[in-house]
């Protein structure tokens, strides 16, 4: 539910992606709402470019092949009817190349730090993660989530035995936790859906502060409501008419 007076300031950005001629103050303050940086860390192995592969191709492949350095997937949405894209930056765990991911860490809206649920270590390993990640961002800038990899490979009883040491440390990290399976899709796309509603409000709020002087928050208007997958949303709020110029 959007309160009437963000829905009205909503409605200025219902329009159609704008022509490389258009000059109009709409159209050149829209490229700030429309992409959120998002940065996945983690051990070597615990499952980062298998989550991402899931949910930007779904797909998944058994065979491991290391991330070398950094790559990236750029997946489009359209919510409220503003298109808008979420770039996510898959980085590689392997510490010889660490320091050329940590290069692309700067400007993160949303840092996604994954670990194995099989593997207590790599969860042990999140806090160094996390902070060196924080070291390349402004403070309080970033979304944080702990992700659990792999849930397919516990039993119930298992995972939820996991999951209470994970949810302490994000209490502590302040972030929010999430369990996934790459291989079945288990919750993928729920949880970027997630990500990229919070990061998406967050965009709508700064930029109305900045233009209004005021200071909204974050989950204040209740702006974004989403369900289901990123294309059921999709469908259901595309804009009725161009409102461009
Ligand atoms: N069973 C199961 N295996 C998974 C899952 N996610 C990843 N794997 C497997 O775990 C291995 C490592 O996955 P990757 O996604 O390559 O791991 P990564 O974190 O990107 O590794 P680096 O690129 O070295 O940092 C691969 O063999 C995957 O098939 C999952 O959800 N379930």
């Amino acid at each position: 539910m959007l309160p009437v007076g963000l829905w009205h300031e909503l409605q200025k950005f219902r329009v159609s992606p704008p022509a490389p001629e258009c000059r109009c103050v709409e159209c050149k303050t829209l490229p700030e709402l429309s992409l959120s940086k998002v940065v996945v860390v983690g051990d070597l192995y615990v499952g980062k470019t298998s989550l991402i592969h899931r949910f930007c191709k779904n797909v998944f492949d058994c065979n491991y092949k290391a991330t070398i350095g950094v790559d990236f997937e750029i997946e489009r949405f359209e919510i409220a009817g503003i298109p808008y894209s979420l770039q996510i930056w898959d980085t590689a765990g392997q510490e010889k190349f660490k320091c050329i991911a940590s290069a692309y860490y700067r400007g993160a809206q949303a840092i996604i730090t994954a670990f194995d649920l099989t593997d207590v270590q790599t969860l042990e390993h999140t806090r160094q993660w996390l902070e060196d990640a924080l070291r390349e961002n402004e403070p309080g800038s970033c979304f944080i989530f702990l992700v659990g990899t792999k849930k397919d490979l516990l039993s119930r009883a298992a995972c939820e035995q996991a999951e209470v040491e994970a949810v302490h440390l994000a209490k502590e990290m302040q972030a929010e936790y999430w369990s996934v399976s790459a291989k079945t899709g288990e919750n993928v796309k729920a949880f970027f859906s997630r990500v990229a509603a919070l990061a998406f409000e967050q965009s709508v709020l700064q930029h109305l502060e900045r233009r209004s002087g005021s200071q909204p928050q974050v989950g204040d208007g209740d702006l974004i409501h989403m369900e289901g997958s990123p294309s059921e949303n999709q469908e259901s709020k595309r804009p009725s008419g161009p409102g461009c110029c």
